[in-house]
């Protein structure tokens, strides 16, 4: 919002206050501005109400500004994070402004001067580095999108802010939604001149609103002012120490960067320096098929259900988060998922070592994100004490590893680099500053630097003298007071402090007199008298309270310099630090993987450059979960073959068409294979009795009929949208998940665009596939496909009633149950039975006529049943008429007489 909008008025009749304040107020353009008044940060006009609402509180005015009412709401500076948390999480920015310098110093320039008030930092989305305000188990991505020569040329940066991590991809402009989606930005940096093309609006509403966008001006993205700033940033002549970057690529970092400037008002965190992701390198999953799949959160947003949920035994956050990320983009390369398993499989074959291992991790704090808080200044003695801890439990994961690597006779590489990393090897250890820090700090510090008490007795002197000062001096005041009494005589007498008087001695009202009188009127001097103490001072109390005010502050400003000191040592390892962070985040992902192969009993999926898709015995692992948690019957595993070897007419991918009733487990099925290809290429074990796969490129996984309402585009358009994609870029390296297309539109449409996808997809893209339908007429594809293969989902009737074997079984299903499932479902009686009359009347217009004749709407308005029934027809009815009595709802007599009905009409069938 612009200050000089109709609602914030102009700076003309302003009070001297209130002119700085509308001054910075138009430096935190669109952001709310926290302005620190005392112990709260208020907010005035327009930033008031829109806050006031946002986080229900209350709403009020102070003073007038050219004549009306200034609306205003504040909150309280010590609990400011978690109304920060809420406004941020509601979408707004926040614009953090401090008073910089002390109100004496204001005072001297004039009783009217106004304290210099300062915008310290800008909260958004993005940028974020408080705990309270970040999920521990989730990365916190703040990206920037560079687009050059009108598209020919683009490139996405992002970072975490809490970590330090930077990376960079050339892209394309479509690409950059596919790796948007895989990053779950928080915020993503964008130029402003762009916004109204269509990609940009496309990129806009493919984002949604999980992401904040960021329009900054177009000069951000300069790509040489943007390496200068890179190189200024990382301390080197040129960007090409790091690899050769072409210009989108540095002028989306150095966007970042600059961004990352602004908000952080000059203080930048601990970036590392840039690294670029290979694009082959990792698998395409867009956003849709992360939706479908439920990768990392369900339909509904929460986690529960989720893949990430299911295999989730990381003890870290960091941990947690890395997970996250190894399953948002698997890899593609089978050496480096090797390299991955092998890690899984040392740790999987030691149980009580992997035990240990977790042990520690489970004391491992948060080294990145302290490490960045402490860069960027807002760092806490409790940051250093993590920091401390981190290294302790680092240097434990070392030996830890390097037990391991004897007892086993060898570790995998990917282990060996995470103990070299966790102590530094080759980087001088961590010995020294670890001791440094141990020596330093206090047990459990206070989370306030300005506190102090956050330094350990004995570690340096000048604070040692300091402390003894104030502590005796406290010592002498408790001899005083002892003095005093003896000398008035008075008991009661003591000493106190406060703020006003500083110390000063205290009697009860009724003794007053007596030190007001000689001898002692000599030594005591009368300060107040309440109706409940008379209060004195006097010349040795006062000499006192200045010397431990002095101590005091001595102590603090020396504790202060140490922080420093300390902060400056850690800062100087970062790279080490950040190195042993990653070490341990990326240990504590392989051992989730070990113990979760162990708990759930997966196995190791071998994974090659081959077409294969193999999966014996294959559950899902989310499902599995939940039929245990419920105490339902236990998962029933299920094979899928994708690849056919050989020259033979059906050698090369196959497509399976997934056929059977609803709820039999068709979509389950579906996506426990396309989550196995997901866990395996991340580098985890698989819910099977053997998996064999040939890394697959991309996997694209849809369910038809979901709506979409919220981007306002029709059921259908959404499956049309998206079958277009998949038919347009599945290679024969993609394994493509089709549930129910066309179920969005009319039967004849739906079921006609099905059969010509799955002809594209055998013909054309000729990818690894499977595809369900409730659309029984399209298992006749497979005559004319010879690399497609039906199967169904075994059903039983029993006793009338389907049970679901949830079996997959070779050959299409035979009939769709559709209707008992109906019945199993609790719909009333009275419209199961009239389901079933229609559904009997078309199957046998469909055998009299073929598919063509399907007359779907017209049978479903049949009226009346024919007037001269046939033999099947009297059949019917006779059926009919005895699924019509309700046995409990007859009297004996009714009962006898509808079975002479019943048997009256059997005769004539
Ligand atoms: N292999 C299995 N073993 C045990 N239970 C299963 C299995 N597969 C599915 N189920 C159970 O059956 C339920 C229905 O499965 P699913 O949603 O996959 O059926 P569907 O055939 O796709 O149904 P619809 O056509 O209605 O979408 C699941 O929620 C799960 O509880």
């Amino acid at each position: 919002m612009d200050a000089s909008a109709p609602d914030t008025p102009n700076a003309a009749a302003a009070t001297p206050m209130m002119a700085q304040y509308l001054a910075i107020k138009r430096q935190a353009g669109d952001a709310l501005l926290f302005y620190r008044m005392g112990d709260f940060y208020e907010l005035f006009f327009d930033d008031a109400a829109k806050a006031a609402a946002a986080l229900d509180i209350a709403l009020t005015r102070r003073g007038k500004h050219a004549g009306e009412d200034i609306p205003m709401c504040g909150v309280p500076v010590h609990a400011y994070e978690s109304y920060l948390a809420r406004l941020i999480r509601k979408g707004f920015k926040v614009a953090i402004c401090e008073q910089t310098e002390d109100p004496a110093e204001a005072k001297k320039r004039g009783a009217k001067a106004v304290v210099r008030r300062e915008i310290v930092r800008l909260v958004t989305p993005g940028t974020l580095t408080e705990d309270s305000l970040l999920d521990a188990a989730r990365s916190n991505h703040l990206g920037a999108l560079a687009v050059l020569r009108g598209g020919a040329e683009a490139a996405l940066a992002w970072t975490d802010v809490s970590t330090g991590e930077l990376y960079v991809r050339a892209t394309s402009l479509e690409e950059a939604r596919l790796h948007a989606a895989a990053l779950s930005l928080a915020e993503l940096i964008v130029p402003d001149n762009n916004a109204d093309t269509d990609e940009w609006r496309a990129l806009a509403a493919e984002l949604g609103d999980g992401v904040a966008l960021a329009r900054q001006p177009a000069q951000l993205f300069d790509s040489r002012a943007g390496e200068r700033r890179l190189c200024a940033l990382f301390k080197v002549a040129s960007l090409e120490a790091f690899g050769a970057f072409g210009r989108a690529e540095i002028a989306a970092l150095g966007a970042l960067v600059a961004y990352v400037e602004l908000t952080q008002v000059g203080r930048m965190p601990a970036l590392r320096p840039p690294r670029r992701a290979e694009r082959a390198a990792v698998m395409t999953i867009d956003q849709a098929t992360r939706a479908s799949l439920e990768l990392l959160e369900n339909q509904a947003g929460t986690r529960e259900g989720s893949l990430l949920h299911a295999v989730d035994r990381t003890v870290t956050g960091p941990g947690a988060r890395l997970l996250a990320q190894r399953l948002s983009a698997p890899l593609t390369d089978p050496a480096a998922i090797d390299r991955r398993l092998d890690a899984v499989a040392a740790l999987a074959a030691d149980d009580r070592r992997r035990e240990d291992l977790r042990e520690t991790l489970r004391r491992m704090p948060d080294l990145a994100r302290a490490l960045s808080r402490l860069s960027l200044g807002r760092g806490s003695p409790r940051d250093l004490a993590a920091i401390r801890d981190g290294l302790a439990a680092a240097a434990a994961l070392a030996r830890l590893l390097d037990e391991t690597d004897r007892a086993a006779g060898g570790l995998p590489e990917a282990l060996k680099e995470a103990a070299g990393a966790l102590d530094a090897r080759g980087k001088g250890g961590f010995s020294a500053l670890a001791r440094l820090l141990e020596e330093a700090l206090v047990g459990e510090p206070p989370a306030l630097a300005r506190e102090g008490g956050f330094i350990a007795p004995g570690f340096d002197p000048g604070l040692d003298s300091a402390r003894v000062l104030r502590d005796e001096s406290r010592r002498v005041i408790a001899g005083l007071e002892a003095k005093y009494r003896t000398e008035t005589e008075i008991k009661s007498l003591k000493i106190r402090h406060n703020n006003v008087l500083g110390y000063f001695v205290e009697t009860p009202p009724g003794q007053a007199d007596r030190l007001m009188r000689a001898p002692f009127d000599a030594t005591f001097i009368h300060r107040q008298t309440l109706a409940s103490a008379a209060r004195f001072t006097t010349a040795e109390l006062a000499d006192l309270d200045a010397r431990i005010a002095r101590a005091r502050d001595e102590a603090l400003a020396r504790e202060l310099e140490l922080f420093d000191r300390l902060a400056g040592e850690v800062l100087a390892a970062a790279d080490a630090i950040g190195a042993a962070a990653d070490a341990a985040a990326a240990l504590d992902v392989a051992a989730s993987f070990a113990t979760l192969a162990r708990e759930e009993n997966y196995v190791r999926p071998r994974i090659d450059s081959s077409l294969a898709f193999e999966i014996r015995g294959g559950r899902h692992p989310a499902v599995e979960q939940a039929l245990r948690r419920r105490g339902e019957p236990a998962f029933a595993a299920n094979d899928c073959a994708l690849h056919e070897e050989g020259d033979g007419e059906k050698a090369g991918a196959l497509l399976w068409l997934v056929t059977g009733p609803n709820m039999a487990g068709k979509s389950t099925f579906l996506r426990q294979n396309a989550l196995i290809a997901i866990l395996a290429q991340a580098g985890g074990y698989a819910p099977a009795d053997a998996v064999h796969i040939g890394v697959a490129d991309r996997v694209f996984s849809r369910v038809g009929a979901s709506d979409d309402l919220a981007r306002g585009r029709s059921t259908f358009m959404v499956e049309m949208v998206e079958t277009a994609a998949i038919l347009n870029q599945a290679s024969a390296r993609s394994l493509v998940i089709l549930d129910e297309i066309g179920r969005g539109t009319s039967t004849f449409d739906g079921m006609a665009i099905a059969w010509a996808a799955i002809e594209h997809l055998h013909d054309k893209n000729r990818c690894r596939g499977l595809f369900a339908t409730h659309y029984h007429e399209l298992t006749a594809l497979s005559e004319s496909l010879p690399r497609l293969v039906n199967v169904s989902m075994r059903v039983r009737e029993w006793k009338g009633e389907v049970v679901f074997l949830h079996e997959v079984a070779k050959g299409p299903a035979d009939r769709s149950y559709g209707v008992a499932v109906a019945r199993l479902a609790g719909l009333p009686p009275a419209v199961v039975k009239r389901a079933e009359d229609v559904l009997r009347l078309l199957e046998s217009r469909r055998q009299a006529g073929g598919l063509d004749a399907l007359p779907l709407f017209a049978a479903a308005r049949a009226p009346d049943p024919p007037a001269k029934p046939d033999g099947d027809g009297r059949a019917a009815a006779l059926l009919d008429a005895l699924a019509a009595l309700d046995p409990d709802d007859l009297t004996p007599r009714q009962a006898l007489e509808s079975l002479y009905r019943l048997k009256s009409m059997a005769e004539d069938v």
